[in-house]
């Protein structure tokens, strides 16, 4: 595409045209390939713009650049290369990629879900339902990324705008009709979902996370608050949100430009709600009660954080014009979300060890609920194993160590991802919350090593719950990366046990 075309969205203070050809987008110097424009921004700990001249040697042939002196500096020694002077990069990059891609995201019905829990959960369902009633889905959120029948990973749960559309371009070139993702709230504070015109916006609910990077409460909710505001765009068509939430009010009152789709568990005002829940050890059952009349659902998934989950995915699912039937149907078939409330093997040991990603206080707290709920019976106990992320909200420590060990008979705390951090440390922050109450701690930083202890310490009817992980496949330590799996681990201590 001729530089000049591709320029005609971007908003410029000034540009320095050139008869170039542009192939591709890249706002990262080392991915820059040649004939590409590379988008110079500032971040939070690179300045893009000190990076235009290793990108002009890797090919770039024009620059997008959120800097004067860049920009000026690029005119002079640069003639030949297009230049283009912006106020924001992330939105310049949204711009150009749409335009360099063609606009994929005009080809796709977007539904985008946030809130602090559940985003990952319900945007598989969503997608599930979908691709049940024979749509073809592209799929973006923190364990995978679907494009039609085709699995990819997920460096971010939120990719940058370029990345996003690339998705897009993809699935618009498998025959996707449908796209479903989760909007994180560094990634809508970043804006890096500029300009994505989403139909159906879906709120989980809001409880703390990520102060470290939002600062306040009021920051973090005003930045998920931007999705139903539109960010460079119409509001979405319908809003899909939680009236249970603590935040509910808020969040209408920020949707009061869409269509709102209310769902709870509890409120009553609700327009989609819930009757007759049975949690069940490995299903869900409840009646589905909606303004159109109500349906019988029935799903694998189990958990009071499930029914809100299945009920916010049926709304979106139906605000897509799924049918109450065809979402029944969706809803028996489907598939564990990986690393959430996943049951590992445990084979004639009596014991039930689940891998969970809960790495809050409130999904901590919900979870030690479920497990409490599912052991009763049998006079089990409930023995609680986590770890605090490094470089993350510190503020959630104690408040983690609290919730643990509150609902817990027995607490392991161990590290998760201590990246920068000394893990010690951070274990020591959490003991603050977690000597509260007089539950037993057992403290071992080594993760493996924790795993073990926790299982160990099981008896024959117990639960053991692994959080904070899910997913995920490696710890991230201060010197190094290295490969690490919860439910691998787990499933070798058991196999030993059952040898032993
Ligand atoms: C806090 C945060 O969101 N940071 C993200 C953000 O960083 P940033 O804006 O500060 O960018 P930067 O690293 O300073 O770099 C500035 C610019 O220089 C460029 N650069 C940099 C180095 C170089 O050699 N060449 C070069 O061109 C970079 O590509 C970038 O364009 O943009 C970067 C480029 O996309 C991301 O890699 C980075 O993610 C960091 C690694 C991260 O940990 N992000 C997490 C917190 C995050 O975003 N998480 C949410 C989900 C949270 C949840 O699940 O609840 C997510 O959506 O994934
Ligand atoms: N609706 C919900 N309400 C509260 N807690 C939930 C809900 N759904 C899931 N959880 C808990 O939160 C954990 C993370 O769920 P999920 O991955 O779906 O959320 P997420 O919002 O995508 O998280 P992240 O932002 O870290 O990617 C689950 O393992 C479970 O413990
Ligand atoms: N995706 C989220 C949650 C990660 C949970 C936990 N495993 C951690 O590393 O803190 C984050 O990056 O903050
Ligand atoms: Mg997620």
């Amino acid at each position: 595409m001729n530089w000049n075309d591709a320029c005609a969205e971007l908003t410029t203070l000034a540009s320095a045209n050139a008869a170039v050809d542009v192939n591709g987008v890249e706002y990262d110097s080392r991915r820059v390939q040649r004939g590409d424009v590379f988008v110079a921004m500032r971040g939070g700990n690179a300045d893009g713009n000190r990076y235009i001249d290793a990108a002009l040697t890797q090919g770039a042939v024009a620059i997008i650049t959120d800097s004067r002196d860049a920009f000026d500096r690029v005119r002079r020694e640069h003639p030949a290369v297009g230049a283009a002077l912006v106020q924001h990069g992330r939105r310049a990059l949204a711009e150009i990629s749409a335009s360099v891609m063609g606009h994929p995201e005009r080809r796709l019905a977007l539904s985008a879900v946030t809130g602090t829990n559940g985003k990952t959960t319900t945007a598989f369902l969503l997608e599930s339902m979908l691709r049940s009633a024979g749509r073809t889905c592209v799929l973006i959120g923190t364990v995978e990324t679907h494009v039609g029948d085709e699995v990819r990973g997920s460096p971010h749960t939120t990719p940058e705008s370029r990345d996003v559309l690339e998705i897009f371009g993809d699935g618009v070139k498998a025959g996707a009709t449908e796209a479903v993702m989760e909007m994180s709230s560094h990634a809508l504070d970043q804006e890096r979902v500029w300009r994505l015109p989403v139909d159906v916006a879906i709120f989980t609910n809001l409880t703390q996370d990520h102060l470290d990077y939002h600062g306040t409460m009021e920051n973090y909710f005003a930045a998920k608050a931007k999705l139903f505001a539109g960010v460079g765009t119409p509001p979405p068509r319908i809003a899909v949100l939680n009236a249970d939430d603590f935040h509910f009010a808020d969040f209408s009152e920020a949707a009061r430009d869409s269509r709102l789709m209310t769902y709870a568990v509890s409120n009553h005002v609700a327009e989609y709600r819930v009757e007759d829940v049975q949690i069940l050890p490995e299903e869900t059952r409840f009646r589905w009660v909606t303004p159109g009349g109500s349906v019988p659902i029935r799903s694998p998934l189990t958990g009071r954080v499930n029914v809100y989950n299945l009920l916010a995915a049926s709304c979106a699912a139906l605000a897509r014009g799924l049918t109450m039937e065809e979402i029944a149907v969706a809803a028996e078939g489907l598939k564990q979300v990986p690393g959430r409330f996943q049951v590992v093997p445990a084979g004639e040991t009596g014991i039930t060890v689940v891998v969970d990603y809960a790495h809050t206080d409130d999904a901590l707290r919900n979870l030690i609920a479920l497990a409490r709920e599912l052991v009763r019976d049998r006079g089990g106990r409930v023995i609680t194993l986590f770890g605090c992320g490094g470089d993350r909200d510190r503020t959630k420590r104690s408040k983690m160590g609290r919730a643990a060990s509150e609902g817990s008979d027995l607490v392991v705390l161990t590290s998760d991802n201590p990246r920068s951090e000394d893990p010690d440390a951070i274990i020591t922050e959490v003991l603050t919350g977690a000597r509260e109450t007089s539950t037993d701690c057992i403290v071992e930083a080594d993760r493996a090593a924790a795993i073990s202890r926790a299982i160990h310490s099981a008896k024959r009817g117990d639960i053991v719950l692994l959080a904070g992980k899910g997913h995920e496949k490696v710890q991230i330590l201060r010197e190094k990366t290295v490969p690490f799996d919860d439910v691998v681990v787990a499933a070798g201590v058991l196999k030993e046990m059952a040898c032993g």
